[in-house]
């Protein structure tokens, strides 16, 4: 089958089960539109109480309805080195709205938290959560209903799927996401797992380690390797939510100003006040949702967005299903390499014509669908370019016509691996992903006995204590949503990785997540159905031998099947991890939430 027969039979199947949905959905969006501009429905009191606080000018354009109006919804706080950036540009963006005649307003705040801080500490089993609380924050803040636009400022990973979600349900509104960057590259990341794999064998100190993790996390800026938060840069790009180019640039560059000034002017020629009316729910559609699929399995993309697309998506009236994702892996050439799956970090990648680059080879290959709606116009083609400063202004050129680093950006027709990054694994334990980008060949088929824990704190004491020294399969499991929130497990990277660099065959098997930082450790993540909905997860026995085969994409646990489910399924008492870090305001997420396969959503 061509390749883009087999990219477009999926967009199909995937438009024809959505039909019912989409229909819907754009009904709705177009009934909202149709009330006009929003600032017109409010009595004066609202209008009055909405721009109080703004100066004469400012309340002179927005007491009548032909003059736009930007809602800016900001995730700024300083507890993310890429947030950080974020705290001056709301001023900058309502001096360009005021320059423009227009006028702009912070909308409302989101919360964002960092994988970074909270990974292996008891915050993180708020984490996915935080993803639809920031959807239900942004549709606090645009339900003000004083925009006629909106931009989006956020970057790591569950914010912009959050800000997304939140986004669609005013699908109405154009919006624009506004990125801020990575930092400039630090101490690389494989020299930094390496520290951290000699202080789990306690050959350096704390000290020391501290002083590494320092150098590689050094400054403003998104952290460098290829993980959520720089695969949401990516599929905003690829789908068209950002300006072409704009989504490696550091901050505090004065390109990155000049992309933030240009993206609030094209916020502002984008509403339905004007002649280029383009509401975001037009522009994620399911060529768009594609598109994004296409861009992870070519980058090596992060897992956790066989869950944040799943869930994305349905706020489109959009089902996509990890079949979907699979199929499309098959189909999709690797080729990128950055860490995890290289040495490489996303400056490294930008260097060698980053998106651009990556976007038209795509393209031509035959990948991408090109005939989308953007905000910047046209079709998809329109992002095969490079954002410059030249002679200070901002300039579009053509991406580079060979990659300037081919070992970490590859052409469509010499790719590192003819399929993507990202597979499904079936079998009798249910469904999981895996990430086999960054997993050598060697390391993707193994078969041993498993060693079950409950927390990923037992696994690290059974590790220090000698115990795991041998081929391993260790599963970990009551980590699932409706279990304790579906934390990632990544702070168990190091230790595993120390037993695969003894030799021994390791993996990991979990209902719980990884970061997308994670890498040469195979780990099949999201099992579902999890552990306290009863899982064949439940039901495995430290020494069963279990077999997996990620080039296949199965796994297996090697038991007779009518043994298996005669045992009585293990149980928790998730009680202690229900409680503290703010975890007892949870529980009605944990108890709503969906499966992983579903996108992990309360919605
Ligand atoms: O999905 C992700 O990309 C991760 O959640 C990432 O955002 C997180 O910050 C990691 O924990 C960073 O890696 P380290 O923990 O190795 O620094
Ligand atoms: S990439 Fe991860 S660690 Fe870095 S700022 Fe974002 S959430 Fe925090």
């Amino acid at each position: 089958m061509s390749v883009r027969k087999a990219i477009q039979e999926v967009t199909d199947r995937i438009a024809q089960r959505s039909a019912t949905t989409r229909g819907a959905y754009l009904d709705r969006i177009a009934a909202a539109r149709d009330e006009g501009v929003h600032r017109a429905q409010l009595s004066c009191g609202n209008l009055a109480h909405g721009f109080a606080a703004c100066s004469p000018a400012d309340k002179a354009r927005l007491a009548g309805a032909r003059t736009p109006n930007l809602g800016i919804v900001t995730s700024y706080n300083d507890m993310l080195s890429a947030h950080q950036p974020y705290e001056t540009y709301p001023a900058l963006i309502k001096q360009v709205a005021r320059e423009s005649g227009a006028t702009a307003q912070v909308a409302g705040g989101v919360p964002a938290m960092c994988d970074g801080v909270t990974q292996g500490q008891p915050g993180m089993d708020l984490s996915l959560f935080s993803r639809d609380v920031i959807a239900m924050a942004t549709a606090i803040s645009l339900s003000h209903n004083m925009f006629d636009a909106a931009l989006y400022l956020g970057i790591c990973d569950k914010i912009v799927p959050g800000l997304l979600i939140g986004a669609l349900t005013f699908g109405h509104l154009p919006g624009v996401f506004v990125p801020a960057g990575p930092m400039p590259t630090g101490m690389p990341n494989d020299e930094k797992s390496r520290i951290r794999q000699l202080y789990m064998e306690g050959k350096v100190g704390r000290a020391e380690l501290l002083e590494a993790e320092a150098r590689s996390y050094h400054s403003a800026g998104t952290c460098t390797f290829y993980g959520t938060a720089n695969s949401n840069q990516m599929l905003m790009e690829i789908m068209g939510l950002h300006l072409p180019g704009s989504s490696f640039i550091n901050p505090g560059t004065p390109l990155r100003d000049a992309l933030t000034r240009e993206a609030t002017r094209r916020a502002l020629s984008l509403t339905a006040t004007g002649n280029n009316y383009t509401p975001i729910g037009h522009i994620v559609d399911e060529k768009a949702i594609v598109n994004a699929m296409v861009g992870l399995h070519a980058t090596g993309g992060s897992t956790n967005h066989t869950m944040h697309l799943v869930a994305m998506a349905a706020a489109a009236g959009l089902a996509i299903t990890w079949q979907d994702m699979s199929d499309l892996s098959e189909a999709v050439p690797l080729m990128a390499r950055v860490y995890p799956n290289g040495v490489a970090d996303v400056n490294h990648f930008h260097a060698a014509g980053g998106m651009g680059f990556l976007i038209r080879e795509l393209l031509e290959g035959g990948y991408l669908h090109e005939d989308v709606k953007t905000v910047w116009g046209g079709g998809l083609s329109a992002y095969a370019v490079e954002a410059k400063l030249i002679e200070d202004a901002l300039t579009f050129i053509p991406a580079p016509a060979e990659s300037a680093l081919p070992k970490v950006l590859a052409s469509v027709k010499a790719p590192f691996a003819p399929n993507g990054g990202l597979r499904m694994l079936t079998g009798n334990l249910g469904k999981s992903v895996i990430k086999v980008s960054a997993v050598k060949t060697e390391h993707r088929l193994i078969e041993a006995p498993a060693r079950v824990f409950h927390s990923q704190d037992a696994l690290q004491a059974a590790f220090k204590a000698n115990e795991l020294n041998g081929d391993v399969i260790v599963v970990v499991r009551f980590q699932g949503p409706g279990a304790i929130g579906m934390p990632e497990l990544h702070k168990l990277t190091p230790s595993l990785a120390v037993l695969q660099d003894r030799g021994f065959k390791v993996a990991l098997l979990t209902d719980g997540r990884m970061s997308g930082a994670s890498g040469k450790v195979p780990a099949a993540i999201h099992m579902t159905p999890e552990a306290k909905n009863g899982g064949p997860i439940a039901y495995i026995r430290d020494g069963d031998v279990i077999r997996l085969d990620a080039e296949a994409g199965t796994m297996d646990v090697l038991v007779d099947p009518a043994e298996f489910f005669a045992r009585a399924p293990a149980t928790e008492d998730l009680t202690p991890q229900h409680f503290g870090m703010g975890r007892e305001l949870f529980a009605t997420f944990r108890n709503l939430v969906g499966p992983a396969e579903a996108g992990a959503s309360v919605f």
